[in-house]
């Protein structure tokens, strides 16, 4: 029976990937194999010795330590893409929201006081403050190409904007789903300097907190709107707000609200929202519940952020699943503690990603405790399991 702790709400659907049978699954559960969490903040918490392995079902792992997890071979996962489309469409509704002066007007309707008369002869009076612009022939610039920023690049065209992208790491996939028209910026700045719109999505790192400040604003030209769905950092929130109360900026949207952005008349700040919609949330449960299992059961990983990718077909037998440092001679120790306990290697797979190396290895019989003992006692393995056959 494998125990799986739940840090957050995980849709159903994807829980259901984790049959009763095998799997008990509780916010509140000792010694868990693995955690599944989205927002909420590891990073204060005490993650137990027993897990292996962590989903975050979304993008996002900067709640989640990963180098720690890394240093003691907890394979940590994500769900690229699986809520790529729920957060474009809350950026374009954001941007046709500044471009439209959407929220003032609407709380100018709410307010409105009087029979039905008076109050249509105030909107037809008072309309004229909530004047807009429209989208086609604007510039908008995006910042980070992966799978969210491909899609509001792409959907951006359609609706007539000029597309100026900027991402010096894009993947070669990502530029192939970009429409061939989006520019290519030569830096950040290029790209500020060019654009009616700016809209960020990239990770929060060491190298994308506050990209934007003072000094980056001034580049902006006068009226350009901010779109921040990617991380509350990424932008400097005082450096914002002055541009926007100088009038050089003429609106900040984004995703995480703060004492000093909400109630600003410039600022929509939504509750962190882009992810929130049935079909993102079912998505990212799936594919991280499918890839846990997978690791769990198979020792098989797909989309982890600090491991490798590394698939070996079950066939027979039973199966260790080792991490190790991606150092000389780990394969050549294990398999010589192997030959010592009279074991056939029936299959073998290893793959590496940086400092850290994974090994499949089937054998024809169960291998015994203290070769397991032994194995786990080399120097630079991190973790072994011996997984069911
Ligand atoms: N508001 C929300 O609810 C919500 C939902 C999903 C994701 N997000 C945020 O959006 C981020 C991006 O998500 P994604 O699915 O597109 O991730 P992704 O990994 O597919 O894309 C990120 C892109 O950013 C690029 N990048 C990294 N550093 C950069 C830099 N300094 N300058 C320019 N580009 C850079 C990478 O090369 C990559 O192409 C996530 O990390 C998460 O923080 C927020
Ligand atoms: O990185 C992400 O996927 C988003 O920020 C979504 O976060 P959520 O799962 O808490 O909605």
């Amino acid at each position: 029976m494998f125990k799986i702790q739940t840090l957050n709400n995980i849709s159903v659907v994807g829980l259901e990937r984790l049959p009763r049978e095998r799997y008990e699954i509780a916010s509140e559960i000792a010694n868990p194999d693995a955690i599944l969490v989205r927002s909420a903040n590891m990073h204060d918490m005490e993650i137990p010795a027993s897990v292996k392995a962590i989903g975050r079902a979304g993008a996002g792992t900067n709640n989640v330590p990963v180098a720690e997890m890394t240093r003691r071979g907890v394979v940590v996962f994500n769900a690229p893409g699986a809520n790529a489309n729920a957060v474009k469409e809350l950026v374009l509704a954001a941007m046709l929201m500044a471009a439209r002066n959407i929220a003032q007007a609407w709380r100018f309707a709410c307010e409105l006081q009087g029979d039905d008369a008076a109050i249509h002869e105030a909107v037809e009076a008072g309309k004229k403050r909530f004047v807009g612009f429209e989208l086609p022939g604007r510039t908008l610039g995006v910042v980070g190409l992966g799978a969210i920023g491909v899609r509001v690049a792409n959907a951006a065209r359609a609706l007539g904007m000029q597309v100026i992208g900027y991402d010096p790491t894009i993947t070669v996939q990502r530029a192939w789903q970009l429409a061939s028209d989006v520019k290519q910026a030569l830096s950040l700045d290029d790209l500020l300097a060019r654009s009616d719109f700016v809209t960020f999505h990239v990770p929060l790192t060491d190298q994308t907190r506050n990209m934007i400040n003072a000094e980056r604003i001034r580049v902006l030209p006068k009226g350009a709107v901010l779109l921040n769905f990617s991380r509350q950092g990424i932008l400097d929130d005082e450096a914002v707000i002055a541009a926007l109360d100088a009038g050089h900026l003429y609106a900040y949207c984004c995703d995480f609200p703060n004492n000093r952005l909400k109630g600003h008349p410039r600022v929509i700040a939504l509750p962190h929202l882009g992810a929130s919609t049935k079909e993102a949330e079912d998505n990212c449960a799936i594919m991280v519940a499918d890839q846990i299992r997978d690791y769990l059961e198979d020792g098989n990983i797909t989309n982890s952020v600090n491991f490798p990718d590394i698939i070996l077909a079950r066939t027979e037998g039973y199966r260790l699943t080792i991490v190790n440092s991606n150092v000389p001679n780990m394969v050549g120790q294990i398999s010589t503690d192997l030959a010592a306990a009279g074991l056939n290697i029936v299959d073998m797979l290893n793959r590496s990603r940086g400092d850290i190396a994974v090994t499949l290895i089937d054998v024809d019989q169960p291998c015994p405790e203290a070769t397991l003992a032994q194995i786990q006692a080399i120097d630079g393995v991190l973790s072994v399991r011996q997984l069911d056959a």
